[in-house]
């Protein structure tokens, strides 16, 4: 079954600028879909659509074969939102924010009790229920942020950027709760910036480039038809302009030198063969190869193809 399925979706916050396209894409039940796309794609208003928090003019959207236009009551408790700005309140403590947001889900007496004690045993802060968030670091926090949205048990959750700014350690373990929600069966929706989190996590990819969705689907499938593998070829000595030149004409713009000593040769996928690259690389510069390194097509180099953006510098020019 679909968990999610959105058909023909535009989007507007204002004429003079439509900011979704034609929207259409499903994410099955108990898949993990990682949403990727610059800053200013148009994902937080695809998400803001699907939770209801903004109004949908034209197309529809489903949750679990429901509309969300006739269902709006329905849906809200299926859908867990944990959103990138933290949600939570400083001078309550633990406890008492899961509570507050387990009660706006119309939970109450022992089974509000029950919910906010299976939430915090799962991003593990149960021995910190008595504490207020004041005292948290950034990632015992975000791990607070993901029990306030998920306290309901929702079949679908939907995460904005959650480890944004969290130590390595709470970011292990955010990753390990996604991999503990598709075991429980939930759908995950997961936002990120950082393609090697979605690549370790998700199954599914929906790329979204100025409104538009440019992929979505299976994330091996994604790599195969638009990912490029590797050649890295490190060099004994710095090469000879002449050198340079010459590997320059045979692989043409596939190849960047990384330094006087490394040069990267891209060997696309399936059209293609990178053995046969080897082979023209050993021949012609046989004694002056130190190493050479074949990497794996990567979730990164299938972007870069496809959008003709790289994802990483969008973070450093956004800080
Ligand atoms: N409330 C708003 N009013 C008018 N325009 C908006 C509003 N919110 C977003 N936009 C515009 O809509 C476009 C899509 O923005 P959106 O926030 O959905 O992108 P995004 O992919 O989520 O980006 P980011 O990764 O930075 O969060 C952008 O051009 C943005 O400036």
């Amino acid at each position: 079954m679909d968990m999610l399925n959105i058909k023909n979706v535009q989007f507007a916050y204002d004429k003079s600028r439509q900011v979704l396209n034609n929207i259409n894409f499903s994410i099955k039940e108990n898949n993990v879909a990682g949403f990727l796309g610059l800053n200013g794609a148009g994902k937080s208003t695809l998400i803001q659509l699907i939770i209801g928090l903004l109004k949908l003019s034209e197309g529809t959207i489903e949750i679990a074969s429901l509309n969300t236009k006739s269902h709006h009551k329905e849906i809200k408790k299926m859908i867990g939102y944990v959103p990138q700005d933290l949600a939570i309140i400083e001078n309550l403590t633990a406890y008492q924010n899961v509570k507050f947001f387990g009660s706006i889900y119309g939970l109450k007496g022992k089974e509000l009790r029950e919910h906010v004690d299976r939430a915090l045993e799962f991003v593990q802060l149960s021995d910190r229920a008595k504490d207020k968030p004041s005292k948290f670091s950034g990632g015992l926090k975000r791990r607070l942020n993901i029990a306030c949205g998920i306290v309901h048990n929702p079949k679908l959750i939907i995460m904005d950027e959650p480890t944004v700014g969290v130590d390595p350690q709470s970011r292990n373990y955010i990753l390990e709760s996604i991999q503990e929600l598709k075991q429980q069966g939930k759908t995950v929706i997961y936002v990120s910036h950082y393609m090697e989190e979605i690549e370790a996590i998700c199954n599914q990819v929906v790329i979204i480039n100025n409104g538009e969705v440019l992929y979505s689907g299976d994330m091996e499938e994604l790599k195969r038809q638009n990912g490029n593998e590797l050649l890295n070829v490190i060099f004994h000595e710095p090469l000879e302009d002449e050198e340079k030149r010459q590997l320059l004409s045979e692989f043409k713009e596939r190849a960047i030198f990384r330094s006087d000593t490394e040069v990267e040769i891209k060997v696309p996928s399936e059209t293609e063969d990178s053995f046969n690259q080897l082979i023209s690389l050993k021949t012609n510069f046989n004694h002056r190869i130190k190493r050479i390194q074949l990497s794996d097509v990567t979730l990164e180099s299938a972007f870069l193809e496809l959008t003709g953006n790289n994802l990483a510098s969008d973070i450093v020019q956004t800080g």
